[in-house]
């Protein structure tokens, strides 16, 4: 029996959990962000920041060595694991005590990321949210699928998922081929676009904010951070995945009416999301 919801305000105020008086970073949980490859720093960049200022306590991003002045510059509140390689991700070691890993973004299709990633999958067994060029990889290993955990969110645009699942005829042949998908794997699909929908199993969560000004670099991978984020402070895979794409699109209708359609820019859902909280506060 399948059951479709829309994501309103009411939707997102019963999910929303406020910060307790005695919070503490530790409790809001630490992050790992791994993706980035040369000329592509920003978008570990948007990620983590979004996931700081969704309330996760501590992040960590692990990126190309390239990557290390750009991110602690950018960020002095994100801390940095560098991989051997300069230019791209050829292996993910870390020992880090955390709660959530995002990864893909930026991350590119080499063949050492495209192992190392294949690695990183078979002994991960924390929530992860899988984006971009980690959803390409997956696509171009699609064996690799079995090792995704049950606490995983995969987050592609329209042409990600195409690659993951093959062409559709019609937006409802799209959406039984993801109900399939997420039943195979047991995991929750966020896909982008105009609206957004969610998917896990036979429920569809349709977005009801955002609007075109998100048809702009990089935000796809703010909206990775912030699920990120979320999970991290204790959200589960699809309460995370339907408060953050609400925020993430109400940023943006908050927005528009100073910074214009065409003078948004994924920097702006990072700057916004506080007001996008606040319209929530308990
Ligand atoms: N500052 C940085 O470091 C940034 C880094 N980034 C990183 O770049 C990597 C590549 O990501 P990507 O989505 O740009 O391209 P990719 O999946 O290779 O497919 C390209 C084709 O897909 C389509 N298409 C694209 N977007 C779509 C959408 N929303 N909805 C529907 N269709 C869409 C479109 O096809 P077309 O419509 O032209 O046929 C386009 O030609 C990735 O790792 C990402 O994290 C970016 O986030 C930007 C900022
Ligand atoms: N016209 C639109 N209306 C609403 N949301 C949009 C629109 N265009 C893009 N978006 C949103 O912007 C984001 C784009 O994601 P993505 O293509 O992965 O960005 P990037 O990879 O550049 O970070 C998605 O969350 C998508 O839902
Ligand atoms: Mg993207």
């Amino acid at each position: 029996m399948e059951k479709y919801f829309y994501i309103d305000y009411e939707q997102a105020k019963r999910r929303f959990k406020p910060i307790v008086n005695q919070a503490h970073k530790g409790i809001q949980g630490h992050a790992l962000i791994i993706g980035g490859s040369y000329g592509k720093i920003g978008s570990v960049c948007l990620s983590a920041k979004a996931c700081l200022k969704s309330g996760a306590g501590l992040v960590t991003v692990y990126v190309p060595k390239c990557g290390y002045e750009i991110v602690q510059t950018v960020m002095p509140e994100v801390m940095v694991l560098t991989d051997e390689c300069n230019e791209y991700i050829s292996s993910i070691q870390t020992t880090l005590s955390i709660q959530v890993i995002g990864m893909g973004m930026g991350m590119g299709l080499h063949k050492e990321t495209q192992q190392a990633f294949f690695q990183f999958l078979k002994m991960n067994y924390l929530p992860i949210v899988i984006d971009a060029d980690g959803l390409n990889i997956l696509s171009e290993n699609k064996t690799w699928l079995e090792n995704l955990s049950d606490k995983t969110v995969l987050t592609p645009h329209r042409k990600e998922l195409e690659r993951l699942i093959g062409i559709w005829e019609s937006q409802e042949q799209m959406l039984e081929m993801v109900k399939e998908f997420s039943k195979k794997y047991n995991i929750v699909i966020v896909v982008k676009g105009a609206p957004t929908m969610i998917v896990y199993k036979n429920d569809v969560y349709v977005n009801t904010t955002g609007n075109q000004a998100l048809a702009t670099a990089g935000s796809g991978d703010v909206l990775t951070g912030i699920i990120t984020g979320l999970i991290a402070q204790g959200y589960d895979m699809i309460d995370a995945a339907i408060l953050g794409v609400y925020l993430h699109g109400l940023t943006a209708d908050l927005a528009v009416h100073e910074t214009s359609y065409n003078s948004f820019i994924a920097s702006d859902i990072i700057q916004y999301l506080g007001k996008a909280f606040l319209t929530l506060k308990k």
